[in-house]
C-alpha cells in the first residue's frame, strides 16, 4: 500500500463526570485522531490514546506526538508495507513508545481492511455480533454515592462493575456494593497506590468474591504481585505491567497474575496484542479488554478485536453516554441487555463527523507525499 497523507485530530471531549483514580482525576478525555490514506483514496483511522500527564504509564500525548513525527511517520513511509504485521517489525527497532507505535498500527489495520473491503471483525476472526461489556467505575466521595452510581449503571444493564481503590478508600466500599449486590461480577483497580506493607487489606478484599484485583502494586512490578498471590485466592490481574507478550510469561511464570487486562494501545497494536490473546488461551489466564476512555474510533477496535475467541470476562468498553455527550464518530454504541453490538462495516465500521471534529478538535497534516 501507498501512504500520501497523514493527518491527525488534536481531540478534546468533556467527560459526563469526572474521573477519580488512586493517581489523579480527568474531567476531560484529549486524544489524536490519525487519518491515513492510501493512493486509492481509502482512509484508515487510529487513535492516539495517551494522558496527558505521564501518570498511568510514561507517555504522554505530546511525546507520543514527537515519537510520531520524528520516528514512526518516516518509518513508516520510506518502506514499502503489504500487511500491518509489517508495521510492527517496522517499528521494533524503536524501543518502548507504545501508544505512539498503537495509533499508527491501527491505522493501517483499518486502512488494510478497508482496501480489503472486509470488516476488522472478520479479520480478527470475531465469534460474536453482541459483546457483554463491564464498566469503570472512579473513587466516590462516600459509600452512599458509591451505592448510587453503581445502582445506576446496574439499572442501564452493566453485568460486570470494577471500582477503583486507593488506600482508605478500599475495603468500606467494596463491602457495601458486595452487600447490596451479592451475586453481581465485582472487580477493583488500584492502579498500582500500594506494596506489600498493605498485605492486610488485600487478605480482606480476599473475603468479598472478587473476580479479580486489577495492578495492586508498582507498575514494573512482578515479585511483590507474585509475593502477594501466594497469599490470596483472589486472581491478580495486571494491567500497567504489561506491554508485550514477554511480559505476561514473566508474570506467569513467575506466579505474578491470573488475568491480563489487555489494551492494544498499551502494548503497541494488534499484531502484538494478538501474541497475548494467545498465550492467555494457551495457559489458561484470564483475558478481557481494558479501556483508555476512548472516542468511538478506539472503541470499535476494541469492540471487534475483544469479540474474538479468548476474551472471557466482559471488558472496560462501556456505552458512549457513559464517556461523553458527544462524541467524534457519526454511530454510537448503545446499551443493549448489557450487551454492545460489534460493528459489522468495512474497517472499523465506523465513520468520523466532522462537525464534531471541528468543535472539539484542531487539524494538523503531518505527511503529505
Ligand atoms: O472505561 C475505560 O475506558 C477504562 C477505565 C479505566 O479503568 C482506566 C481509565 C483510564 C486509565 C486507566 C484505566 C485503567 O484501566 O486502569
Ligand atoms: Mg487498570
Amino acid at each position: 500500500m501507498n501512504i500520501t497523507k497523514i493527518d491527525s485530530y488534536h481531540v478534546q471531549l468533556p467527560l459526563v463526570a469526572p474521573f477519580k483514580t488512586s493517581y489523579g482525576f480527568l474531567s476531560h478525555k484529549a486524544m489524536d485522531i490519525l487519518v491515513v490514506t492510501d493512493e486509492l483514496g481509502n482512509q484508515g483511522y487510529g487513535e492516539l490514546v495517551a494522558f496527558e500527564q505521564p501518570d498511568y504509564t510514561e507517555e504522554t500525548l505530546e511525546t507520543a506526538r514527537l515519537i510520531l513525527a520524528n520516528h514512526l511517520i518516516p518509518l513508516l513511509v520510506q518502506s514499502q508495507i503489504t500487511h500491518p504485521d509489517d508495521v510492527t517489525r517496522l517499528f521494533s527497532v524503536i524501543r518502548g513508545n507504545w501508544m505512539a507505535k498503537s495509533s499508527l498500527e491501527t491505522a493501517i489495520w483499518d486502512l488494510y481492511a478497508k482496501r480489503h473491503k472486509k470488516s476488522l471483525a472478520e479479520l480478527f476472526s470475531s465469534q460474536t455480533d453482541k459483546l457483554s461489556v463491564g464498566v469503570s467505575i472512579g473513587i466516590q466521595k462516600s459509600v452512599q454515592d458509591l451505592i448510587e452510581v453503581v445502582s445506576r449503571y446496574v439499572a442501564e444493564g452493566y453485568t460486570r462493575i470494577k471500582l477503583k481503590i486507593a488506600p482508605n478508600q478500599d475495603v468500606d466500599f467494596v463491602k457495601a456494593v458486595r452487600s447490596h449486590f451479592p451475586e453481581m461480577l465485582l472487580m477493583v483497580d488500584a492502579n498500582s497506590a500500594y506494596d506489600l506493607d498493605s498485605l492486610t487489606i488485600f487478605k480482606e478484599l480476599d473475603t468479598y468474591q472478587l473476580s479479580m484485583i486489577e495492578q495492586p502494586f508498582g507498575y514494573s512490578d512482578f515479585l511483590e504481585h507474585a509475593e502477594l498471590q501466594k497469599n490470596i485466592e483472589t486472581p491478580i490481574c495486571l494491567d500497567e505491567n504489561i506491554r508485550s507478550v514477554e511480559d505476561v510469561m514473566l508474570g506467569h511464570r513467575l506466579g505474578s497474575l491470573g488475568a491480563v487486562n489487555l489494551k492494544i494501545s498499551r502494548v503497541g497494536g494488534v499484531t502484538q496484542a494478538q501474541k497475548i490473546v494467545e498465550y492467555c488461551k494457551n495457559n489458561g489466564l484470564g483475558l478481557w479488554c481494558g479501556g483508555m476512555f476512548e472516542s468511538g474510533v478506539g472503541r470499535a477496535l476494541n469492540l471487534a478485536f475483544a469479540s474474538q475467541e479468548g476474551f472471557d470476562f466482559p471488558g472496560d468498553i462501556s456505552a458512549s453516554t457513559r464517556y461523553f455527550k458527544e462524541d467524534i464518530i457519526n454511530e454510537t454504541f448503545e446499551l443493549e441487555n448489557g450487551r454492545l453490538s460489534v460493528p459489522r462495516e468495512t474497517g472499523l465500521g465506523v465513520t468520523l463527523n466532522k462537525e464534531m471534529l471541528e468543535k472539539y478538535g484542531h487539524h494538523h497534516v503531518m505527511y503529505v507525499k
